[in-house]
């Protein structure tokens, strides 16, 4: 199969983007084993490029990642085709049919994020780090199968029309989506990152509400003016 020269290019990128990114969940320690998966769309083609199930993270490479259609179907002939694709592949490819917007999609069983999984219990927006990112509170999602698209329906679900790039799916774990597959980690870092310290200022007592207003105008310039080359909200 040969999608022509342009494509071609954007499979090679994707490639190489989700291979690189599964380091950065080990260096920010959000995984263990070899739990957790990132995809990447390929601009301009109705695919997506995602994770062999079950592999040491050692072992990815460009290579062997796995060239998808959006029903999450393997693309016969093509490098890594030989291995099973991620468990979550179906709801990754949910997630892409259903939210144009969407250009990356992470999974972590990180672990105060997925503690609060366990509780069914939102982190609510008390620290302008998550003003700044999420928006508002990181919902949680329904509990959901492994392995067929539920578990893409719930982020679906819960996400649109939310400003939250996180989903914490009960029971399970984070989701998380984003412009590209690097914004998608990204947020998978902060999402752990807010947790821990929600949950350790909980210890501490009642943690303090942020005002709405101030939770707006964070938001705004976090996703609008900080930085170099500020990408915006997800749509
Ligand atoms: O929690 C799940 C599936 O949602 C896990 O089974 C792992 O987090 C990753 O599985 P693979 O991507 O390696 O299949």
């Amino acid at each position: 199969m040969n999608y022509g020269p342009e494509i071609e290019v954007a499979i090679a990128r994707a490639r190489a983007d989700v291979s690189n990114l599964h380091a950065e969940l080990v260096r920010y320690g959000l995984v263990i084993w070899t739990g957790g998966n990132i995809s990447a769309r390929v601009p301009g083609a109705e695919l997506f490029v995602i994770k062999p199930s079950g592999v040491s993270y050692d072992e990815l490479r460009p290579e062997n990642m796995i060239l998808c259609d959006l029903d999450g179907e393997v693309i016969a002939d093509t490098p890594g085709c030989e291995r099973s694709p991620s468990s979550d592949t179906a709801a990754h490819a949910y997630v892409y049919r259903n939210m144009p917007a969407v250009g990356g999609v992470v999974h972590t069983h990180s672990t105060y994020a997925t503690a609060w999984a366990a509780r069914g219990e939102a982190v609510p927006c008390v620290i302008t780090a998550m003003a700044d990112e999420f928006g508002g509170e990181i919902p949680v999602g329904p509990f959901a199968i492994i392995g067929d698209d539920s578990i893409g329906v719930g982020i679906v679900e819960t996400l649109t029309g939310h400003r939250s790039r996180a989903v914490l799916m009960q029971n399970h774990g984070v989701f998380t989506i984003g412009k590209d597959a690097k914004d998608a980690v990204k947020a998978a870092v902060m999402t752990e990152d807010v947790a821990r310290t929600v949950h350790i200022s909980r210890q501490l007592g009642e943690p303090l509400p942020l005002p709405q207003s101030a939770i707006d105008s964070l938001f705004d310039r976090y996703q609008n003016v900080y930085g170099q080359a500020p990408k915006g909200a997800m749509k």
